[in-house]
């Protein structure tokens, strides 16, 4: 049986249009837990990873809006916090699907340090969408306001940016590694993880939302997953996206890849990163790469659907 890393979207556990209660929070990820457990019945070890984009900004702006009542808090802890939030809501569904289900297995989250560069030209340059989908209105009216910077987020509408440094080292490998051993069900680098950086073995927490596709793609090839899965809202990458000529890709070579990008078909706050991190799994040895959404997991693993980057 296979080793199977899914990174599940942050837009999939909020959905377009949905402004984020715990209880819509909790109704997509029961919904998207049931091809996952059809997984770990196969007999797969499964390995979950998820986005935060939506949660961690809507947690950045309910403490800037409580500042002057309460301390803000830096956006690195606020990771923290959706990581330990994002984690409770899917190992309670998870766990309490798996009772109906029969299914005797634990499952436990691992609140995730990611190791970045101070260095990295990220810092300079956000580009990590977060929080709600703005209007052009909406968003010109708080960039009036206020020093933020903005993104159109493909057709969606307008999203606040960060940082997003790359991942370099997942500082919890070995604990997620002890516990698959042990055949538990890891939730994991839950929003890419907590950006830290290392000096002489000292971690710091520092202010940026990593993209969980690239911390999901290390950490992939870091334990010798078998297939990483990048799961997302649409079932198969396409270029032209979204246009009258949109054309879905059912295997794309590394080479392909770099061409539809420097194309600009792949956009840098939504598919770009996916692709990105997909060929960063492939260069460091992994094998089977494939993004789809999650409903069609099933057939994209018996090769009837998704998008394949391949060498
Ligand atoms: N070339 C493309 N092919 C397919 N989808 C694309 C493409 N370009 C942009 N997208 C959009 O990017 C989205 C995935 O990015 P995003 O929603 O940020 O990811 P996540 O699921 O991790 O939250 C897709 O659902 C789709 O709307
Ligand atoms: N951190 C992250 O990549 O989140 P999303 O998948 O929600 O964008």
């Amino acid at each position: 049986m296979s080793k199977v890393v899914l990174a599940i979207g942050g837009n999939a556990i909020i959905k377009e249009g949905q402004i984020g209660t715990i209880e819509e929070q909790q109704q997509n990820i029961m919904e998207s837990s049931v091809p996952v457990l059809e997984l770990m019945e196969q007999g797969h070890t499964v390995v979950i990873t998820h986005g935060n984009g939506p949660q961690v900004g809507n947690t950045l702006i309910r403490g800037e809006m409580a500042k002057s009542v309460v301390p803000e808090y830096p956006l690195d802890v606020l990771d923290a916090e959706t990581q330990g939030n994002l984690g409770y809501l899917i190992q309670q569904a998870f766990k309490n699907k798996m009772v109906e289900r029969n299914i005797d297995k634990t499952i436990t989250t691992v609140v995730t340090q990611s190791v970045v560069s101070k260095d990295d030209p990220a810092f300079e340059n956000p580009t990590k969408p977060i929080g709600p989908f703005y209007s052009k209105e909406e968003m010109e009216k708080i960039v009036e306001e206020r020093n933020l910077t903005f993104v159109e987020d493909s057709g969606r509408g307008y999203r606040r940016v960060v940082a997003s440094p790359k991942p370099v080292k997942i500082v919890e490998k070995e604990s997620i590694e002890a516990l698959l051993e042990k055949d538990i069900t890891v939730i994991t680098a839950g929003g890419g993880g907590i950006p830290v950086i290392e000096n002489n073995g000292i971690l710091e927490g520092v202010e940026a939302v990593i993209d969980k596709d690239f911390a999901s793609a290390l950490l992939a090839a870091d334990i010798n997953a078998d297939y990483l899965f990048i799961l997302t809202g649409v079932e198969q990458v396409a270029i032209n996206f979204g246009t009258p000529n949109q054309q879905n890709l059912f295997e794309v070579t590394i080479e392909e890849a770099l061409r539809y990008m420097e194309e600009g078909q792949f956009p840098k706050g939504s598919m770009g990163p996916k692709i990105e991190a997909a060929i960063l799994f492939l260069q460091k040895g992994g094998k089977n790469v494939i993004i789809t959404s999650i409903d069609k997991l099933q057939d994209a693993l018996a090769g009837k659907t998704g998008t394949r980057i391949v060498m």
